[in-house]
C-alpha cells in the first residue's frame, strides 16, 4: 500500500501529516492523519511509541487533529498520534449518507456481515490488519509494537473494544465518553443491527461490557472520563459507562475501570481537550515515557 501525502502542517514544533491511500479492506480511498512530534525531527536515531486515537460519529481524521490538542503532550512525552477515519466514504452503497449515526462517518469499528455493507464496512480489519501494519512499514521510526489506544464516544467504544479483544496488543487504553455497552443503547443497536444483523451473539463479540467479562490480558487500569452535562450520557443513555464498571466486577479487571464523572462537562471537544493531559500522562506511563525536561 502506498500513502500519498496530502498536506504537511507544522504544529506545536512537530508536524501533522495528512495521508491518503487505497484500502483493500474497504475498497475505497481512506484518509488518515499522523502527528509526528518534535522528537521525530530532532532525534533521528529515536524510535517513537504510537497512540491510536479513534474518533466518534460524524468525524473525519481532522476533528481531533484540530480540536483534541494532543500535540503538546505528544511532544512532552515523545509519541506519535494516528487519527484514522471513522468509515469508508463514497462506497456507492444506497443510503450510506442518509443519517449521521449509520453509514458514512459511523463505521462503528466492526467488520460488517450484512451483505449490503460487508464488502466495504470492514473498519475492524482495516485498522488492525491493514492501516497499522502499513504505517509501520512506511514509518520505520515509529514503534507500532509499543502502542496505546484511546478515543471518543463511538471511538471510545472502539478503543475499549480493540483493547479487550486483543490482549497485550496495546500497552494501555483510555476513553472519553465511550459508548460502553452498545448492545443496550440506541446508537449501538442501530449500528450492530445494521452491520451485523439480528443475532446478538455477534454483537457481544464487539461490546466492551461483554468482552470485559472474558478478558484475560494484563490488568492495566482503564482510564475513562465522561461529562455529567453530556446529554448523550444523562438524557439519552447512549454511553452507559456504569454498565462497563458493573460487568468488570466479576472479571480480571475488577477495580481497574477508573471512571471519572466530570461535573458540568458535555460531549464536545471542549470536554475532551480539558482532559487530554490526563490521558496523555496515563498512556506515557505504560509506554515507558518520561516527560521531556
Ligand atoms: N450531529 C449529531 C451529533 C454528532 C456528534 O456529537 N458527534 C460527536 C461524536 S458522538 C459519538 O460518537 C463528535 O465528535 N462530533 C464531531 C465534533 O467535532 O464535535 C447530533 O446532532 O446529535
Amino acid at each position: 500500500m502506498t500513502f500519498t501525502t496530502q498536506a504537511e502542517i507544522k504544529s506545536f514544533g512537530g508536524k501533522l501529516v495528512k495521508l491518503q491511500h487505497d484500502s483493500k479492506e474497504t475498497k475505497t480511498k481512506m484518509d488518515v492523519n499522523l502527528y509526528l512530534p518534535e522528537q521525530y525531527y530532532e532525534q533521528p536515531d529515536s524510535k517513537l511509541p504510537v497512540l491510536l486515537y479513534l474518533s466518534g460519529l460524524t468525524c473525519t481524521p481532522n476533528n481531533c487533529s484540530e480540536k483534541g490538542f494532543w500535540q503538546p503532550y505528544a511532544n512532552k512525552y515523545g509519541f506519535a498520534v494516528v487519527y484514522p477515519d471513522t468509515s469508508p466514504r463514497g462506497a456507492s452503497i444506497e443510503g450510506e449518507d442518509e443519517s449521521y449515526d449509520f453509514g458514512s462517518g459511523a463505521g462503528f469499528y466492526v467488520d460488517a456481515t450484512e451483505e449490503k455493507w460487508s464488502k466495504n464496512y470492514r473498519m475492524y480489519s482495516y485498522i488492525l490488519k491493514e492501516l497499522l501494519p502499513n504505517l509501520a512499514s512506511s514509518y520505520s521510526r515509529l514503534d507500532f509494537n509499543n502502542m496505546s489506544i484511546t478515543g471518543h464516544s463511538m471511538g471510545g467504544y472502539g478503543a475499549l473494544m480493540f483493547y479487550l479483544r486483543n490482549p497485550g496488543r496495546f500497552k494501555s487504553v483510555s476513553a472519553f465518553s465511550p459508548i460502553s455497552n452498545p448492545s443496550n443503547c440506541a446508537w449501538g443497536q442501530k449500528c450492530f443491527g445494521g452491520y451485523l444483523g439480528a443475532d446478538k451473539s455477534k454483537w457481544a463479540e464487539y461490546d466492551p461490557s461483554e468482552l470485559v467479562k472474558k478478558y484475560d490480558g494484563p490488568d492495566t487500569p482503564i482510564l475513562i472520563h465522561t461529562g455529567t452535562a453530556d446529554p448523550f450520557y444523562f438524557r439519552d443513555h447512549q454511553l452507559l459507562p456504569e454498565n462497563l464498571v458493573k460487568a468488570s466486577e466479576d472479571s480480571k479487571l475488577k477495580g481497574k475501570i477508573d471512571l471519572h464523572l466530570e461535573e458540568g462537562y458535555d460531549h464536545s471537544y471542549y470536554f475532551i481537550s480539558s482532559f487530554t493531559k490526563d490521558h496523555a500522562a496515563h498512556h506515557a506511563k505504560y509506554l515507558g515515557l518520561s516527560p521531556k525536561l
